[in-house]
């Protein structure tokens, strides 16, 4: 369970965000909304601990009973998908990967893991390419995948399907579902789409400036 408890954002001594509350179950999606520049990446930017340094945040995260604002960025343990693919792009598809993996398992484990996680979004064919020569869609199920390989206990997507055409998007979708109901992991969606929010969320989260929901 992710929980986010009276959480507020300010900038320049005035609110983002203020006493924004949600609880995410293990294996469920919750959608938030709003216009530009509202605050909806700062809220995720605040969970994960990566907040700018000009905006302050105050207010509880805790997931799965863990205060995650005591615990240090790199040891959230959460997976973060965005617009725009997080990919080494000097790195072949398969260590892309391999580079998410535990370092705690075998070599050849790990390759067996990324070997399998390739294959499940039909990227098998590809592991010696770099990214650049992958599509749009390959690229996104790539950092998916990337993402996911690296056991994160609660996703934080931003906007990760917003480059991607309306086919593209509604396979993202199911991956992005499968992936959270097969791991019982929760996760934040930010997204400007209705039908995002209509397909995965069984909640959506309307930010509307200060006032918020
Ligand atoms: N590093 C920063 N320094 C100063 N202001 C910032 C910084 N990062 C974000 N902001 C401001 O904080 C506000 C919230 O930004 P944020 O990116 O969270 O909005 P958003 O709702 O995600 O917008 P969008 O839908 O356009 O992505 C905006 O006014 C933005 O200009």
């Amino acid at each position: 369970m992710l929980t986010l408890s009276n959480v507020s954002l300010t900038l320049n001594n005035e609110y983002l965000i203020k006493d924004f509350s949600a609880e995410i179950s293990a294996g469920k999606v919750l959608a938030v909304m709003g216009p530009s520049g509202v605050g909806k990446s700062s809220l995720l930017a605040y969970v994960s601990g990566t907040l700018a340094p000009e905006i302050q945040g105050s207010g509880s995260v805790t997931l799965d009973h863990t205060e995650l604002t005591q615990v240090a960025t790199e040891q959230r343990r959460l997976g973060l998908l965005q617009q725009a693919p997080l990919l080494f792009p000097h790195l072949s598809v398969m260590e892309n990967v391999l580079f998410a993996i535990p370092r705690e398992v075998s070599k050849s484990l790990r390759r067996e893991q990324a070997k399998a996680a390739l294959a499940s979004v039909g990227l098998e064919q590809h592991e010696n390419k770099l990214p650049e020569q992958l599509s749009g869609g390959q690229q996104a199920r790539l950092a998916l995948i990337r993402t996911l390989s690296a056991k994160p206990q609660a996703l934080l997507l931003d906007e990760p399907f917003s480059k991607l055409d309306k086919a593209l998007r509604q396979d993202m979708r199911e991956l992005v579902m499968k992936a959270v109901c097969t791991h019982q992991i929760p996760a934040i969606l930010v997204t400007h789409d209705e039908d995002d929010a209509r397909a995965m969320a069984f909640q959506t989260c309307y930010l509307s400036g200060a006032s918020n929901t």
